[in-house]
C-alpha cells in the first residue's frame, strides 16, 4: 500500500500507508514499485518525494513476514530502481526511518528529516544485518568507522545527529514533506550520479583493515556468541574492500546465513514477546484493552534504601511528583543526597536541568495524604511491610493505590492488613531500579483490574518493560531463579568450580555467570531469606550441616560462605576474590578450591568432571521446567511473558530468546528426556521431575511455542 499523488504540478508524492509504522510489507513494496514506475513514466513528473502516513516514514521490513514464505517484490532491486531513476528522488523522513526504511531513504538521492525524526539500522537487534544495501551504502555516505558503530549496535540517532553524520542533507523545523518538496523542486535538472551512493567509493579512512579488526574484536567481546554483530562487521568490511556489486553479494550471503539461523528466530520472537507482554490479561478476563488505568500525578516512595532511591529517580524522571519517606533523619539525608546526585548526573548527561522541584523528602507519613499511589520499598521483611501498610491506611486517601516492591513476599498477606485489598498490587523492581528495565506487576487474589492497569501504565510511563504476574513465592523470576541457583550449587558439590559453571554460562551468552551475579547481589540476601523460611535454624549442625532439609536435597555451601563473612563483592570475598571490598573484578580464589575439596571429603562425595553441556542443560532445563509449572499454575499468562522476564531481569541472552523459547528450540522431547535423565540420577531434587505440562505438550506433538497458549488452555482442564 502506497498512495500516489501529483503535487505542486511536477512532484510525485509517494506515501507509504501501512499503520502503525508503515512497515515494508509485500503490499507496500508492490505499491512503491508501481508508484515509482508511474512517476518515471509520467512526463509531467520531474521529481519524486517519498513519505510515510501519520508522520512516520517507515519502521523497516515487516518483521512478521520473516517467519512465513516471503512474497512480493524484493527490496534490493526495488531500492536499486529508485536510485537508478532518472528523476531526483527525495526521502521526507518524519518519525522513524529504521532498517529497510532507512535503506529505502539511502536509495534516494536526497534525504530531509524533521526535528523529531529518528533513524537507524537496528537489524542487528533482530539477529540480522541491513541487507537491502544498508551495509554498502551507509559506509559510502558516512565512512567506515561511523557506519560500523551504527550497524553493529543498531543504535537510533536523532535528526540532528544524522545531519552531523551526513546521513541526511537537511533538518526541517516544520514538515519534512514540505521541505523535501521544496528541495526536490530546487534540484530538478541537476546531475544525479554524484548522489547515487552505489557509485561512490567508501569515504576514505586510514587503516580500514585495522578499524574493522578492532570492531570485530569489540563485537565478539560484547556479543557473547551472537552471530549478527560479527556478520555486520564482515559486511561493512566488504564495503571497504570490494566494488559495490561484490559487496552486495557478500551482504546477501551473510544475510542468508543469519536469516536461517536460530538466533534470528530467537531475537525476532523476543521483539514480539516484549510487545505482547504489554497486552496483559488476568485469569478473570480483564485485560489491557478493556480496563482503564488511573492517572498518576503524585506518588509516595517509602524507604530510601537502594531500591527506593532508584524508584524515586525513575518516577521523577517521568515527570511524576514524589514524596519520599524515611523513618530516620540520617537515612533520609543520605537518601536525599543519593537521589539528587543521580538526577543531577542524568540531567547533565542529557543537557537538561534536573527536575528536583518534583521531590519532597520527609519523615512524616502525613505528607502522603494526597498522593495517588504509594510504592513501599522498605526492607524485605513481612512484619515490617505489614506495619507500613497499616500505617499507610491511616493517612492515605481512601482511593490511593498501595504497591509493594517485594521480590517474592505474599502480596495477598500484605493486602489483608489494609482497608483496600483491591487497590494493592506488587511492583517488583530489579536493582538498580532506575537502570534495570524489568518490572513484574504482581496481582493478588483481590487486586482490581484497575489497580493492575494503573501499575502497568505507570511502569510503561517510567520506561519499564512490564509483565503482569500472579502471586506466589518469588513470583515468576525469583521462583525460577531458585532452581537455577540450586542446580549451580549442586554442581559445585559434585565436582565443578564456580569458574567452570560461570564460564559455561557465559559461553552460552549470559553477560555474567551465576556465581559472579551472586557475588554482585550479595550472598547475605539469600541467607536472610533462607533463615526466614526456616531452612536454617538452631537445629542445624554447625560443623557438618545437613544436606537434606524440608524433605529434599539441600546445599549448605552458600550458608557456609556467609558464616565466613564472604558476602560477595561488598566484603571483597564471595565465590570469588576481589582486590578490596566493593571492587568488581572477580578473581579465582584458591581458598574456595580448597574449601570445596574439604567439603566434598567431609561428606564423602567423589568429585566428577562436569561438562559445559551438563551445566547448561541442568540450569536451562530446570528454569524451563519451573516455567512450565508457572504456566500450569496461571502465574504467567504465556511463555512469552516468562521469557521477557528472563531477558530483561536476569540477563538471559537475547539471541537465545528466553528459557521457554530455548526449550522449544532445543525440542520439547529432548528437554523431557534430559530432565528424566537428571531426575533419575538426582531423585532427591523434585524440581527436576518433568512438569505435567511439559509431558502433555510432548504428548500433543510438541507444538510451536506460539501455539502453547491455546494448548495450555485446553490442557488446564485435564491437569
Ligand atoms: C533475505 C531477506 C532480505 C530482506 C532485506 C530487507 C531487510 C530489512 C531488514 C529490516 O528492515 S528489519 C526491521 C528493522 N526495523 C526495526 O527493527 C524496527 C522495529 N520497530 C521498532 O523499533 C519500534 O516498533 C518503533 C518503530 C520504534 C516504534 O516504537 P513504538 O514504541 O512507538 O511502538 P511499538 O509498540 O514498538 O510498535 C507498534 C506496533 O508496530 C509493530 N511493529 C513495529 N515495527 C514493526 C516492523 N518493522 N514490522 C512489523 N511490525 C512492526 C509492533 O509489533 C507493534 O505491534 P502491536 O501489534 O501494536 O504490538
Amino acid at each position: 500500500m502506497a498512495r500516489y499523488a501529483r503535487v505542486k504540478g511536477s512532484i510525485a508524492l509517494i506515501t507509504l500507508t501501512n499503520p502503525p509504522v508503515n512497515a515494508l510489507s509485500a503490499a507496500v513494496r508492490r505499491g512503491i514499485m508501481e508508484s515509482v514506475s508511474r512517476a518515471l513514466k509520467d512526463e509531467q513528473v520531474k521529481a519524486v518525494v517519498f513519505c510515510g502516513e501519520n508522520e512516520k516514514f517507515c519502521g523497516g521490513a515487516d518483521i512478521k513476514e520473516f517467519s512465513g514464505s516471503m512474497s512480493g517484490p524484493p527490496l534490493v532491486p526495488l531500492i536499486h530502481s529508485i536510485e537508478a531513476g532518472e528523476k531526483p528522488m527525495v526521502a521526507a523522513i518524519e518519525g522513524v526511518a529504521l532498517g529497510g526504511g532507512l535503506e529505502l531513504a539511502l536509495g534516494c538521492h536526497y534525504r530531509v528529516a524533521n526535528t523529531k525524526a529518528c533513524l537507524g539500522l537496528p537489524e542487528v537487534t533482530l539477529g540480522l544485518l541491513p541487507a537491502a544495501g544498508g551495509t554498502q551504502r551507509l559506509p559510502r555516505l558516512i565512512g567506515i568507522p561511523a557506519a560500523l558503530e551504527l550497524i553493529t549496535t543498531g543504535r537510533h540517532v536523532s535528526a540532528q545527529e544524522a545531519l552531523q553524520l551526513g546521513i541526511v542533507d537537511q533538518v526541517a523545523q516544520g514538515s519534512a514533506v514540505q521541505a523535501a518538496m521544496e528541495l526536490a523542486l530546487s534540484v530538478i535538472g541537476q546531475p544525479l550520479n554524484p548522489r547515487r551512493l552505489s557509485l561512490r567509493a567508501p569515504v576514505w579512512a586510514p587503516d580500514v583493515d585495522g578499524v574493522c579488526d578492532a570492531a570485530l574484536a569489540q563485537v565478539k567481546q560484547r556479543s557473547r556468541g551472537a552471530m549478527a554483530p560479527v556478520a555486520c562487521v564482515q559486511a561493512v568490511r566488504a564495503a571497504a574492500m570490494l566494488p559495490y556489486s561484490k559487496g552486495m553479494e557478500r551482504e546477501r550471503q551473510l544475510m542468508d546465513t543469519l536469516f536461517r539461523s536460530g538466533q534470528a528466530q530467537a531475537m525476532q520472537y523476543a521483539f514480539f514477546a516484549q510487545r505482547n507482554a504489554g497486552k496483559w490479561s488476568l485469569p478473570n478476563g480483564s485485560q489491557w484493552n478493556n480496563t482503564r488505568a488511573r492517572d498518576v500525578q503524585r506518588a509516595g516512595v517509602i524507604g530510601l534504601g537502594t531500591m527506593g532511591r532508584g524508584i524515586a529517580v525513575s518516577l521523577v524522571k517521568a515527570g511524576i511528583s514524589v514524596v519520599a519517606i524515611e523513618t530516620d533523619a540520617k537515612q533520609l539525608e543520605s537518601g536525599k543526597k543519593a537521589v539528587t546526585a543521580m538526577l543531577q548526573r542524568d540531567a547533565q548527561r542529557r543537557g537538561v536541568s534536573p527536575p528536583l522541584h518534583l521531590l519532597t523528602f520527609t519523615l512524616s507519613f502525613h505528607q502522603l495524604r494526597d498522593v495517588d499511589l504509594v510504592i513501599e520499598a522498605v526492607f524485605e521483611d513481612m512484619n515490617l511491610k505489614k506495619r507500613v501498610f497499616s500505617d499507610l491506611c491511616k493517612v492515605l486517601r481512601a482511593n490511593s493505590l498501595i504497591c509493594t516492591n517485594t521480590s517474592g513476599l505474599n502480596v495477598d498477606e500484605l493486602a489483608a492488613v489494609t482497608d483496600r485489598q483491591p487497590l494493592v498490587v506488587g511492583m517488583h523492581f530489579f536493582a538498580p531500579a532506575h537502570v534495570m528495565k524489568l518490572l513484574e506487576v504482581v496481582y493478588g487474589a483481590r487486586s482490581s483490574p484497575e489497580a493492575v492497569a494503573t501499575a502497568m501504565a505507570l511502569g510503561k510511563r517510567i520506561e519499564k518493560v512490564c509483565v503482569a504476574v500472579g502471586n506466589c513465592s518469588g513470583f515468576v523470576g525469583n521462583r525460577m531463579l531458585k532452581l537455577y541457583l540450586d542446580q549451580s550449587v549442586y554442581m559445585l558439590e559434585e565436582g565443578a568450580t564456580p569458574e567452570q559453571v560461570d564460564q559455561a554460562l557465559e559461553e552460552f551468552g549470559f553477560a555474567m555467570g551465576i556465581f559472579k551475579v551472586s557475588d554482585l547481589s550479595g550472598l547475605d540476601v539469600g541467607w536472610r531469606v533462607r533463615k526466614a523460611s526456616g531452612l536454617i535454624g538452631p537445629d542445624v549442625d554447625p560443623v557438618k550441616p545437613s544436606r537434606w532439609r524440608l524433605g529434599r536435597r539441600y546445599c549448605p555451601l552458600p550458608d557456609m560462605l556467609c558464616q565466613q563473612g564472604r558476602f560477595g563483592q561488598k566484603t571483597g570475598r564471595g565465590w570469588y576474590l576481589y582486590d578490596s571490598p566493593g571492587s568488581k573484578e572477580a578473581k579465582s580464589d584458591p581458598e574456595i578450591q580448597t574449601f570445596l575439596e574439604d567439603y566434598r571429603r567431609k561428606y564423602g562425595i567423589i568429585p566428577r568432571r562436569i561438562t559445559s553441556q551438563e551445566v547448561i542443560e541442568r540450569c536451562a532445563f530446570a528454569l524451563a521446567n519451573e516455567g512450565f509449572r508457572i504456566l500450569e499454575d496461571r502465574i504467567a499468562a504465556s511463555p512469552e511473558d516468562i521469557d521477557v522476564i528472563y531477558l530483561f531481569g536476569y540477563g538471559w541472552p537475547r539471541h537465545r530468546g528466553g528459557p521457554m523459547f530455548y526449550a522449544s528450540q532445543v525440542g520439547l522431547s529432548v528437554v523431557l528426556e534430559k530432565l528424566e535423565h537428571y531426575h533419575r540420577i538426582h531423585p532427591d531434587v523434585p524440581s527436576l521431575e518433568p512438569s505435567r505440562l511439559l509431558r502433555r505438550l510432548v504428548a500433543e506433538g510438541s507444538p510451536p511455542i506460539q501455539q502453547w497458549k491455546s494448548h495450555i488452555k485446553n490442557l488446564r482442564s485435564h491437569l
